[in-house]
Parts: structure tokens; sequence; C-alpha cells
């Protein structure tokens, strides 16, 4: 049996090669970025007014001119005009061009404008004053964006700003979920006493929605040759398929054999972690990726954070996301097993606290009702003490 660091770093090693695809400025929020975004002219490209008011010249100021005759008037969006005449001014918008030779712009708030002629009530007027300066914030040709970056409604102005109607992405991993087992029923369905509802599926669905992943729900019966053959056609259809249940010790775990026969390279089944201890991971025939999960509800909860969240960052070449918390009240744990404390957070004075929510195991769905994180406690150790760190992942 591996550890839960060890099953970490593996699932990161088998990411899915993406391919890129170019996709409508819109969709491109949250994907990844696969091509470079340069600066296609300066920003700003042109001297640009920061105020309403007036263009003039510094210098006729500094000589001691406050009145100024107004020669034209400047819209933003209109193509550049020019103060030929000393000692005039022009009326400009913000957004506007610096016309050619003003070189200071004076706000309305410090001008009283009577019969066309704009007179100065401030002190003092700097050269340059409101002008944001051509290619002050960038060059052409500089790199806005880096590859491989998750796009942020922010970058969706910045492509927006270069021209970038289509955008170069990777492409997303196609998914399939499916949930085992013939004591599960329709989410509509009302259950016989034997039976219950298959939440697990929609969990785990709704969670790569939080992702922006899309995934095709499936369910498998115990039962083999229908497993085989069900399980056969849904990873033809898909990169990667997480499997809900099936993978521990009963009469009914057909799944760690059933992939055997589809051409499974197990990389690992088990980690020495608590919840989630029966979890497989390996890869099947062309590149595809299967996790198993654990069918305890907080076991396929916990695996897929902490697992399949890690694979996924990899996949899409993002930085492992690390984080920890201190313990906010001591615990005891003996097992040789990580235990993934399923823990609420405060944060005191600048110091995140992870506070245990009470759990009656990983069947308890309703711990992770409450749970915003995990913090992972090690093995080397069985008294965790409260104010030491330890790892965290948000749930
Ligand atoms: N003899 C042993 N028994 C068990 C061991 C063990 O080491 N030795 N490990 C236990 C642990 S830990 C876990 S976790 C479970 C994992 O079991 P499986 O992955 O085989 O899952 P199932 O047997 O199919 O189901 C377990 C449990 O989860 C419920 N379940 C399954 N799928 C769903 C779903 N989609 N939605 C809601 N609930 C689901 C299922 O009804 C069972 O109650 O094995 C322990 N046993
Ligand atoms: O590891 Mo199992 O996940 O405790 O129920
Ligand atoms: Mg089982």
């Amino acid at each position: 049996m591996i550890s839960a660091e060890e099953a970490l770093q593996l699932v990161r090693q088998y990411k899915v090669t993406l391919e890129v695809e170019e996709v409508a400025l819109l969709k491109s929020l949250h994907r990844v970025l696969a091509q470079e975004v340069k600066a296609d002219r300066d920003f700003p490209p042109f001297d640009r007014v920061t105020m309403d008011g007036i263009a003039i010249r510094a210098e006729d100021f500094l000589s001691g001119l406050r009145s100024f005759p107004i020669a034209q008037l400047q819209a933003a969006g209109a193509p550049q005009t020019s103060l030929d005449q000393a000692g005039t001014c022009i009326e400009i918008m913000t957004g506007a061009m610096l016309p050619r030779n003003a070189n200071a712009v004076v706000p309305y708030e410090v001008c009283i404008i009577q019969d066309g002629i704009a007179t100065i009530q401030a002190e003092q007027v700097v050269k340059g004053q409101n002008i944001h300066v051509q290619g002050s914030d960038e060059k052409v040709g500089a790199t806005l964006i880096a590859a491989g970056t998750k796009i942020t409604p922010a970058m969706i102005g910045t492509l927006a700003s270069v021209g970038l109607s289509r955008v170069q992405v990777y492409s997303l991993p196609k998914i399939a979920i499916c949930s085992t087992g013939d004591e599960l029923v329709e989410v509509h369905e009302t259950p016989l006493p034997h039976q219950i509802r298959r939440s697990n599926a929609y969990m785990l669905a709704a969670a790569l929605l939080e992702e922006h992943l899309q995934a095709n729900l499936f369910h498998l019966p115990d039962h083999p040759e229908l497993m085989h053959e069900n399980l056969s056609s849904i990873i033809q259809e898909h990169d990667v398929v997480l499997l809900s249940g099936a993978v521990s010790k009963g009469k009914f775990d057909f799944l760690p054999h059933v992939l055997e026969q589809l051409g499974l390279e197990l990389v690992f089944h088990k980690i020495a972690q608590k919840p989630g201890k029966p979890m497989l991971f390996g890869t099947l025939p062309a590149g595809k990726i299967v996790f198993g999960f654990p069918g305890n509800p907080v076991s396929t909860f916990v695996c897929y954070h902490l697992y399949f969240r890690a694979w996924l960052q990899a996949s899409l070449g993002l930085p492992p996301q690390q984080q920890s918390a201190q313990l906010a009240q001591p615990i005891t744990y003996k097992p040789a097993l990580t235990y993934h404390v399923p823990v609420v957070l405060r944060n005191e004075e600048g110091i995140l606290k992870a506070i245990p929510v009470s759990t009656t195991g990983s069947g308890d769905l309703t711990s992770i009702l409450k749970a915003k994180a995990l913090l992972s406690l090690p093995t080397n150790k069985t008294e965790f003490k409260e104010d030491e760190w330890y790892p965290l992942t948000l749930l």
C-alpha cells in the first residue's frame, strides 16, 4: 500500500496530452490559454487624455497666460487635431488623442469658460499632466499573458483589446462518471428499504461543473459481463473515467477485475489513508485515465478533491495548489494512515485555523455538508497538537 503523498505524486505524472482548439472569445473564460498573447500595438496606443477639460501648451501657462481662446473641440474617437496657434486651447475629452503641439490637459473643474475663452484658475500646470503616455503600460510586441494561464474575466478584457475574437485554448478532457451498485436507484425514484439514491454520481458531476468541466453520467450494474460490456464502450468515448464504488473487497466489487480485462495498467490500488483507502488509479489503452473512487460518499468526495483535482491541474499545466492551516484542537489518531479530517475554517488574526467537524465516518454525507476543507494529518505521528500546521485541501 502506498502513502497519500506517493499517490499524489503518481497521479500528477499521468497527465493526458490535450490538443489545442480555437474558441470564440467569451467561450475561452476559465479555459487554459494555449497561445502567447502579445500587445498588437502600444498600450495605450496613443497619448491618451485622462480628464475632460482643455489641452494647452504648458509653456504658455508658465509664461503667465491664463485665458485661452478655444480653437477647437476634440471628442474621444475623433482623429487627432493640432494646437497650431500658441496661446489657444482645444477643448478635449477623456479618451481622446492628445492634439499635436499640446502637452498638458487642465480639467474643467479649474477652468471658467465664457464666450469661447477658457480661463485657468489653477495655481500651476505641469507639462504632461493628465496624459497617459503612449506605450507607458506596454510596448507593441510585449507578452501580456503567457500560454498555460487559466483565463479570467480580466484577461478576457486584454484578449479583446488585442483583437482576439477567437482564442487558442487547450481542449478539455472528455469525462465519464460511472456509479456502480445494484442498491442504487435514480434521484427521482423512491428507494425501497434496501435501496439508496445514486448521489455520488451527481456530487462528482457538480464538482466537475465547478471546474467548468462537463461529464457524461452512466451507471454500471453489479454484474461482471454487463459491467465489462458497458464500461468498454464508455472508455472508447472518453479520455477520463471516474468510477464510484466496487473497488473494495466485497463479493460484488468487480471493478478491479473488469478493468484488468479491459487492459488496465494499474498505477496503484489502495492508499494508506482514511477515508478512501481502497482507491484505484491507472491507465487504459490509448492513454485513457481511470480513477476508481471508493463508494462511500465521503471517500468519493475526498478522493476526487485530493487526487482528481491534482491530476487535472497537472494535465492543464497549472501549478499545484498548496495550502496549510493550523489545527484548532488536538486529535489522537493511531492507525498508520494519513487522516484527512473534514474541517471548517476560521481566520484568527491572519492565521487560518482548521476546526474538525463531527462525523460518523465515510458514509456520513452530512459531514461534507458542513466541511469546507480537509486537513491531512500524516502517518508519522499519533498525537496531533493544537496550533500545528498541516496541509489543507479546499472542498
Ligand atoms: N472487508 C473490507 N471491507 C471494506 C473495506 C476493507 O478494506 N475491507 N474497505 C471499506 C472502505 S474504507 C470503503 S471506502 C468501502 C469502499 O467500497 P467500494 O468502493 O467497494 O464501494 P461499494 O461497496 O460499491 O459501496 C460502498 C458504500 O457506498 C455506497 N455507494 C456506492 N456508490 C454510491 C453512489 N453512487 N451514491 C451513494 N452511495 C453510494 C454503497 O451503497 C455502500 O454503502 O468499502 C469498505 N469495506
Ligand atoms: O476509506 Mo473508507 O473511505 O473509510 O469508508
Ligand atoms: Mg464494496
